[in-house]
């Protein structure tokens, strides 16, 4: 039978009354347009469904699966301190003076990083709540369709950025302690593993907005009274857990044992040599992690009525 003829009955049957017989009935009458059409029909259904799943519905956080989030991002920092444990110092990188890149005036590392940003911006990495540029100013309009972000937080959080605060920290507190001295020339690898510590650092402190938000949700009536008050002791004292804290602590110094173990098949005899200090992480959780995250918590709540 003619093609078009075909169809017009396949259409008939699909949307007459006789509907639940229309698929047995066409395979029967005319097996290759009606399994081409089913199949149509099913992928384009199966498609719907999946994007559906995909997206729109923002999950419902809760502090625990904020506090989950915070623990997977412990492995990230960790590891990427002993990545870049491997290298020495490097102070090249950081000094102003050493100034080689032709029409640049500030640090090898701030070039590599501007440049990096600019790049990751352009593929949509700055689209994402939870990632914040060291250098705003410098990222670009994604070159991507856009991806779906649920908006958990409050708009002011966009207007929160402290990572002017991170990088000084790491270039002049923590850089000096987990590298040895010295100069092995691999300044690309060396600013790789920076920008990824630095990056692990920055989404940790920045997510204090998600645990503020849920804080927040689950006790208006506790933090609206600071909130008005403008009053950031009183927030401070009310999202400070110290138990938390101290689990904290425990839990990556003991992290960090497994991690940076020196592993061998022939004995364990070296199990106390890591690769970096157990307790220089725990103290940079204690001394700067924890207090930035809830500085960047303080922040948010500041704003979060208004
Ligand atoms: O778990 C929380 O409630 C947080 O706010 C996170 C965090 C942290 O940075 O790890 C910060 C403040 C609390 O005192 C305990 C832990």
């Amino acid at each position: 039978m003619h093609y078009k003829i075909q169809l017009y009955i396949f259409l008939f049957l699909r949307f007459s009354p006789f509907e639940e017989l229309w698929f047995p009935l066409n395979l029967h009458t005319f097996p290759s347009l009606s399994l081409s059409l089913f199949s149509f029909i099913h992928t384009h259904k199966n498609r719907q469904q999946r994007s559906m799943s995909n997206s729109k519905v923002p999950e419902r956080l809760t502090l625990e699966s904020v506090r989950k989030s915070l623990i997977t991002q412990e492995d990230t920092i960790i590891f990427s301190l002993i990545e870049r444990a491997k290298h020495p110092l490097n102070s090249r990188l950081y000094n102003p003076s050493w100034n080689v890149i032709p029409g640049f005036s500030g640090t090898v590392f701030e070039y590599f990083v501007k440049e990096t940003e600019t790049i990751q911006s352009k593929v949509g990495r700055y689209e994402s709540p939870k990632e914040h540029p060291f250098f705003p100013e410098n990222i670009s309009k994604p070159v991507f369709p856009p991806c779906y972000h649920p908006s958990v937080l409050h708009p002011a959080a966009k207007s929160i950025n402290i990572n002017k605060d991170i990088w000084d920290v790491y270039i002049n507190k923590l850089l000096p302690q987990f590298s040895a001295e010295g100069d092995d020339g691999n300044y690309a690898t060396t600013a790789t593993c920076d920008l990824q510590c630095l990056q692990a650092l920055s989404r940790r402190i920045h997510y204090g907005m998600f645990v503020a938000e849920v804080k927040f949700i689950d006790a208006p009536q506790d933090y609206s009274p600071a909130i008005h008050a403008q009053d950031r002791d009183a927030l401070m004292k009310l999202l400070t857990f110290e138990s938390v804290e101290e689990m904290v602590k425990k839990r990556v110094e003991k992290k960090t044992m497994l991690f940076a173990q020196d592993v061998s098949i022939h004995n364990d005899s070296n199990k106390e040599k890591t690769k970096i200090d157990p307790c220089a992480v725990s103290k940079l959780y204690a001394d700067w992690i924890m207090p930035l995250t809830k500085h960047v918590q303080v922040e948010y709540l500041l704003r979060r009525l208004y």
